[in-house]
């Protein structure tokens, strides 16, 4: 990891209001390499937060900073640095996975022929080929959401936004996508993803954040979390942080 080097990804004070605080003056750093999950209960505003790092929703206060491009003041700049996976996405279903990866590819301004070995290279990983010339339509949950996550990935995006990425995923989906994540990282790249699945977190994050009503409540690898409190597993952490029973 490069000291010097700006953050991927920095939230100074970010806070959004839905006639509550959703997001309540919100301060976390993710360092370029790292994989980072953001933890919460239901409702801590883990979804809130990153839409508005997304450039989704505009935060009410605070600043989103990407590789130290202020997404406010250069949203096309910061944007073409990430790719956001939101926790349900949008696949068309008249197209075949090889047409939308083109299609996504497109708006990226990617020339097909760079597009197209990296469509490839991405279903072949995701073991999505063989399916490459049936329409999405007839795609399981667990297929959309592999092929949603090649479209995130075509532009080769540097900081990967991911919300909830593994839910609805069998056993072998969900060990594909979480070596694509690690190849990511180990490839220089940088992921904040959310889970509710805590395993995912142990096994994967470098460091983990826990929000709770819109705030950072705890942060840092997971012995750091052991040692403020009296430790176990992450859940055990998780709900003694949070305060549940
Ligand atoms: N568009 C919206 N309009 C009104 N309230 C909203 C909106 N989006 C989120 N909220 C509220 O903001 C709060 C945070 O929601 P958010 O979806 O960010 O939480 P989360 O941590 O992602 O939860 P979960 O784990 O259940 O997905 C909740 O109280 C939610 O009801």
């Amino acid at each position: 990891m490069n000291n010097d080097a700006p953050a991927a990804l920095k939230l100074t004070a970010l806070s959004k209001h839905f006639g509550r605080p959703a997001v309540d003056g919100l301060d976390l750093t993710v360092q370029q390499g790292e994989l980072y999950a953001l933890l919460g209960p239901n409702g801590a505003g883990k979804t809130t937060t990153l839409r508005m790092v997304a450039g989704l929703l505009a935060p009410d206060a605070g600043s989103v900073e990407i590789f130290g491009i202020d997404l406010a003041a250069n949203p096309a700049g910061a944007k073409q640095k990430i790719a956001y996976l939101p926790d349900e996405p949008m696949l068309y279903a008249k197209l075949k996975p090889t047409e939308y990866l083109e299609f996504v590819a497109g708006l990226w301004g990617i020339e097909a022929a760079d597009a197209e070995p990296r469509a490839r290279r991405l279903l072949d990983w995701l073991d999505l080929s063989r399916h490459a010339h049936e329409l999405t339509e007839g795609f399981s949950r667990g297929m959309k959401q592999k092929l949603a996550l090649a479209g995130a990935l075509i532009h080769e995006p540097q900081l990967l936004i991911l919300d909830e990425p593994l839910t609805g995923l069998d056993a072998a989906a969900a060990r594909q996508v979480k070596d694509l994540l690690l190849e990511h990282v180990r490839g220089g790249g940088t992921v904040v993803l959310t889970t509710h699945i805590l395993e995912v977190a142990e096994r994967l994050a470098q460091r983990i954040g826990i929000i709770e009503h819109g705030r950072l409540i705890a942060q840092g690898t997971l012995d750091e979390l052991r040692s403020q409190t009296d430790g176990g597993t992450l859940e055990d952490v998780f709900l003694q942080l949070t305060g549940q029973p």
